[in-house]
């Protein structure tokens, strides 16, 4: 049986990434089996515990406000509840665009407002730019490789400028647009023959877009026998997911925990962890491996060899881990947007019929639209800018880090607080968007029709704040309008005569309220709009 100690070793290769850049996160993964340390650690655990909850404020200053709590745990019932992001609206509601709550010691800040936003994430963004530990990440792999969960430091600038370099606008455009339009007319013509399967196809559709952009290799999303790079990079993300949601596992807020054995009781998440790190190791040698294999085609692996061959100090471990993560960053977010957007259309056929007629009028009855028609689409455009707000697909963002103590308006906020964008409540600010639960495209229209300002991409709050903002969504963003647009420009989509009656209120409340806002599980069905259009459809992919 592979240890954890091997298994780290498989990650890194044998390559010293460690030295260079983060030596105490490589070395957290060497020692989790070094399990006689765990009395002394347990006992630095509480010592630490001690500190932190006893530790003098700065200058005496105030928290932000602070909702009651139970000494000790603090406001643990709000932070773990299930209903997270009702209940941090609920509060942000109570004590305004900035609250603090505190669990086992642990400071969580939470910003509600886009002003406050601003100021912390963008014009202090030195102090507000570093996450927290996220232990299964770490156990997993994804901890060490995905800039996702590293600390602000080296090894994530690293990482930051690598994607800077393979997913920057132009970028996107020059390597993704052809991927694109191939891939996502094969997904045309799977929804034409099995629309039912709607959810499956759109997975595979993304799965083939990322994997011919980053590895440069074609998916074939109907084979039978699944590509097993693949199909490690989906498991892996999956059981991702699931181990970072809140309350999936007591090591995520207990970190101590991680110095167990295995075969200790109640220590599942260890095996857990040892087969998604097999699965995550996986992707991020062999998938590069074999893109190295075959650079005949364009590729971000090729692009980012030629820029290790100009930029020496730039190292293959990193290439590797912007590879593996795009996928894991892609992948699920871009799914559960495109489910999100089936659900929304079935319930708006009015607004299905108004975007095929602007798209009838600037693309002909019979061609689907293309990036060149992109500003000429303004309805489209609000279309995927309404899903994009109406569901944000990270409602809480992920969790930013400080890095050092910071006063605010008067209020003290410690070194290694989380501090949460509470995207959802600013989303649903009343005053910016009126009716903030009804679905409204039109909110983005000035009254002649025409887009209001500050409604491109780097003005999309769904892609995160500050420093950390996301690295790939020029790429989202590309997938996500092209593939919206084609389908209102193909299909109907509509609900199935004897489905069961829910309200918006009803499907609203059945969106996963944990890390990523999951729609729930719903039918629609999927129609051509016209046999011409199913005649365009089924030649673009002959
Ligand atoms: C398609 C829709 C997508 C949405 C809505 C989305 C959203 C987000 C959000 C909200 C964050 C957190 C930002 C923050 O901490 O403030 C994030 C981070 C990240 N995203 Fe995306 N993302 C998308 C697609 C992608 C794609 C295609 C990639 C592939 C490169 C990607 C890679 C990442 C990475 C690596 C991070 C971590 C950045 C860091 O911590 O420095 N995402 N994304």
């Amino acid at each position: 049986m592979r240890t954890m100690e091997s298994s780290a070793e498989l990650l890194w290769g044998g390559l010293s990434v460690e030295n260079k850049y983060e030596p105490s996160r490589h070395h957290c993964l060497r020692t989790v089996s070094r399990t006689s340390m765990f009395p002394v650690l347990l006992f630095a655990g509480s010592f630490l515990l001690f500190l932190l909850l006893f530790r003098r404020r700065k200058a005496h200053l105030p928290y932000p406000p602070t909702p009651p709590g139970l000494p000790v745990l603090g406001n643990w019932s709000d932070v773990r509840c299930e209903q997270v992001r009702d209940r941090y609206h609920e509060l942000a509601k109570r004590y305004g665009e900035i609250f603090h709550l505190t669990m086992l010691g642990h400071h969580v800040v939470v910003i509600n407002s886009i002003d406050v936003a601003e100021e912390l994430f963008n014009r202090r963004s030195h102090i507000y730019s570093s996450r927290l530990d996220y232990p299964m990440a770490n156990l997993m792999g994804w901890g060490l490789i995905a800039a996702t969960f590293l600390p602000y430091g080296n090894l994530w600038r690293a990482q930051r400028r690598l994607y800077q370099h393979g997913f920057n606008a132009d970028a996107v455009r020059e390597l993704s647009y052809p991927i694109l339009t191939e891939k996502i007319n094969g997904f045309l013509h799977n929804l034409l023959t099995t629309p039912d399967d709607f959810v499956h196809h759109t997975e595979m559709m993304l799965g083939a877009v990322i994997f011919k952009f980053v590895y440069g290799r074609d998916l074939d999303v109907n084979a039978s026998s699944k590509d097993p790079i693949f199909e490690a990079a989906a498991q892996s993300v999956r059981n991702l997911i699931a181990s970072i949601l809140p309350g999936s596992f007591l090591v995520n807020t207990i970190p101590v925990l991680q110095r167990l054995p295995e075969w200790f009781p109640g220590c599942y998440f260890q095996r857990f962890a040892r087969e998604t790190l097999a699965l995550t190791m996986e992707v991020f040698h062999g998938g590069y491996a074999q893109a190295l294999q075959d650079m005949e085609g364009d590729s971000l692996v090729k692009k980012l060899e030629e820029y290790k061959s100009k930029n020496v100090d730039t190292d293959t471990e990193v290439a590797k881990g912007v590879c593996a993560v795009s996928y894991a960053g892609a992948a699920d977010n871009t799914r559960t947007i495109m489910s999100t957007f089936f659900l929304l259309m079935r319930e708006h056929p009015e607004v299905q019929r108004r975007a095929y007629e602007e798209i009838v009028y600037v693309c002909g009855m019979n061609k689907l639209p293309e990036f060149s028609d992109r500003a000429a689409l303004p309805y489209v455009q609000a279309v995927y800018l309404e899903v994009m707000r109406w569901m944000p697909v990270l409602p809480l963002s992920l969790p930013h880090a400080t890095s050092e103590d910071d006063v605010y308006r008067g209020y003290f906020i410690p070194k290694g607080s989380s501090v949460i964008g509470n995207m959802w409540t600013m989303l649903n600010d009343e005053e910016k968007y009126p009716n903030p639960r009804t679905f409204q495209p039109e909110r983005f229209l000035a009254h002649d029709g025409k887009l209001m300002s500050n409604t491109d991409v780097k003005s999309i709050l769904a892609y995160g704040f500050g420093r950390r903002v996301c690295p790939g969504r020029h790429f989202g963003d590309a997938v996500l309008w092209r593939a919206m647009a084609c389908i209102l420009a193909a299909f109907v989509i509509g609900k199935e005569q004897d489905g069961p009656p829910e309200t918006m209120e009803q499907l609203e409340a059945g969106f996963d309220q944990g890390i990523m806002a999951f729609p729930p599980a719903f039918k629609c069905t999927i129609k051509p709009r016209t046999s011409e259009m199913a005649d365009v459809i089924r030649s673009q992919t002959l």
